[in-house]
């Protein structure tokens, strides 16, 4: 285990070269003996700051510029230059920095990726050098490294097919486990699985950094994929592998490939799902109706709105319901309308979902050739509404006047990111439902008006799951992530809500909470993974200093010159 508060640091790189490592840099930050010791004088100016002091200067030079995306580009750029400034940074102003590094800005940053490429992070592999892919995580930079996030770029966020520049995402997924789940920055490795891009822009953009090939498909992508997967296994046997922004048939496939293979999750299928269901345990406590008695709407049945399906049944079934009882509950809606038994192109992860043909029979329908989300609403009258659709604007006003008719207190969560591929936004949701609905949004938004104040309305991200999620894996070196282990985070982010006692309180903490939140969605983790047997031999009663012996605190620690 990465030793996270080690008292100091022994070196044998000196001069340019320690400058050099973003993981060592400490810039003007060196001190007087170090700057003896590693031959630093002359090469920074002479007055020595503090991590504070080199704080608040990127701060203002932050706050200086006119976009987010230079902003993005200006964080990037100090990431890959002082890893423990960038974190100091981020772990002192989440609330604000967070849209930067991470949804939304992100989103920019992944279509800019070959604009704004300066320094590599992380590991590209892409098809031509299949045959290396051993020989590159050899390199002894990797020994520490704990958790991977890997995407192929296909379905960045709700933008589509971006190919490598798709590699923003592990960074930014990457920067929250350490910013939020308090991992330390040299355990963590994103990786892009360069398969092609059947996105033209980028094949035919002169500066695409890429591999100029449209996207490889069937068996040769699934044998490039095995061969990753058994090399990540090889090399780091109890690695956490989070798989990210994956095309929808693909996400679900590859995680039931991979899952009883090592600890391993989809945040899109699991993370997605535990902070939909979450937040919606704390909202069912604010309306009233009990968990058994909601009925659900997803618009979106990929692999992120079947996953969401999955858990929040779960959730039912615990509540008392059996199974075929929960399942009538979800009504899941996609581009060729309601999912109704014998529709034809399912896939098998849509299947459990369908609606009963004769469930459907007295319905009043527009068209009964395409059955759409306002025929839902209207016939089913459900209590929740959720969107991973990656459509904007389809939470149109009919269909969210139609949740606030049949429902007192409707609960609707636009989620899909970044900000402009929402199904609406707070502010005409709180519009058309005369303020009574309870919603949850993916990306961040303004805050809106509600009885004349500002309300912040809460960011259903899985940013609230997955650090803690892998911090409380690794802590206790669990062998595999169950479902259980998401249902667990979901129902520890639930008691985190203040809406329990006061329901005009948010439903979730605030972002700048992350770092608590991930520590107790870390804990509730661990223990349910201790319950399943999934843990290596860790005493219940030492999961929880474990877990705090893990994360670890932005700070600089003096400098040892290594003898060789
Ligand atoms: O990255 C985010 O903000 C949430 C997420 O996983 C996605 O939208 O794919
Ligand atoms: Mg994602």
């Amino acid at each position: 285990m990465f030793d996270t508060t080690a008292a100091f640091v022994t070196t044998g790189r000196s001069g340019y070269e320690l400058l050099a490592d973003p993981q060592l840099n400490k810039g003007t930050a060196f001190s007087e003996t170090e700057r003896d010791a590693f031959d630093l004088h002359g090469l920074l100016p002479p007055n020595v700051s503090t991590l504070d002091e080199q704080v608040s200067r990127r701060l203002q030079a932050l706050r200086s510029f006119e976009t987010d995306l230079e902003r993005y580009a200006f964080l990037r750029e100090l990431q890959d230059t002082n890893e423990t400034l960038f974190y100091a940074l981020l772990v002192g102003n989440l609330e604000e920095l967070l849209p930067i590094v991470y949804t939304p800005t992100v989103g920019a940053g992944c279509q800019q990726f070959s604009r704004l490429f300066r320094k590599p992070r992380g590991l590209f592999l892409s098809i031509p050098h299949k045959a290396r892919i051993d020989r590159i995580f050899a390199q002894p930079r990797f020994d520490a490294v704990e958790a991977i996030v890997v995407t192929d770029g296909e379905r960045i966020l709700g933008l589509g097919d971006q190919g490598a520049g798709g590699m923003g995402i592990p960074i930014g997924k990457l920067a929250l486990y350490t910013g939020c789940g308090g991992l330390h920055p040299a355990t963590t490795l994103p990786i892009l699985l360069d398969v092609g891009t059947d996105n033209s822009d980028c094949l035919t953009d002169p500066l695409y950094v890429g591999w100029r090939h449209e996207r490889v498909r069937g068996q040769e992508y699934d044998d490039f994929v095995e061969a990753f997967v058994s090399a990540v296994i090889k090399r780091w046997p109890r690695v956490l592998l989070q798989w990210e922004d994956f095309a929808k048939n693909n996400a679900t496939r590859l995680l039931e490939r991979y899952r009883d293979r090592l600890c391993t999750f989809n945040d899109d299928v699991q993370g997605t799902a535990a902070v939909a269901t979450g937040t919606l345990l704390a909202a069912v406590n604010v309306t009233g109706v009990p968990l058994t008695e909601q009925r659900v709407a997803v618009l979106g049945a990929g692999s992120a709105g079947c996953g969401i399906a999955s858990l929040i049944r779960a959730a039912m079934r615990d509540a008392g319901l059996s199974e075929s009882e929960a399942t009538a509950r979800f009504y899941m809606v996609d581009r060729d309308g309601l999912l109704v038994e014998g529709m034809p192109g399912l896939t098998s992860f849509q299947l459990p979902f369908v609606q009963a043909r004769k469930a459907i029979e007295g319905w009043k329908l527009d068209h009964p050739d395409r059955i759409g989300l306002l025929d839902v609403v209207r016939n089913a009258r459900p209590t929740v509404l959720i969107g991973v659709s990656g459509q904007a604007g389809t939470f149109s006003e009919p269909v969210v006047r139609a949740m606030a008719e049949c429902n007192g207190r409707p609960i609707i969560f636009p989620l899909s990111n970044p900000t402009s591929r929402a199904e609406a936004t707070p502010v005409d949701i709180e519009a058309w439902t005369e303020g009574r609905a309870l919603i949850g949004v993916g990306s961040p938004f303004p805050p809106i008006t509600r009885g004349g104040a500002r309300f912040k309305v809460d960011q259903t991200n899985n940013s609230y799951i997955f650090p803690g999620v892998g911090l409380g894996a690794l802590a206790v070196g669990a062998s595999r992530v169950s479902d259980g282990m998401f249902m667990a985070a979901a129902k520890a982010l639930a008691s985190s809500s203040a809406a329990r006692d006061n329901p005009k309180h948010n439903l979730l903490p605030p972002v700048s909470a992350l770092r608590e939140v991930a520590a107790k969605v870390a804990f509730a983790v661990a223990i349910q993974a201790h319950q399943e047997g999934l843990t290596a031999d860790v005493p219940i009663d030492r999961i929880d200093q474990r877990i705090h012996a893990k994360i670890w605190t932005p700070r600089y620690v003096p400098y040892r010159r290594k003898m060789d």
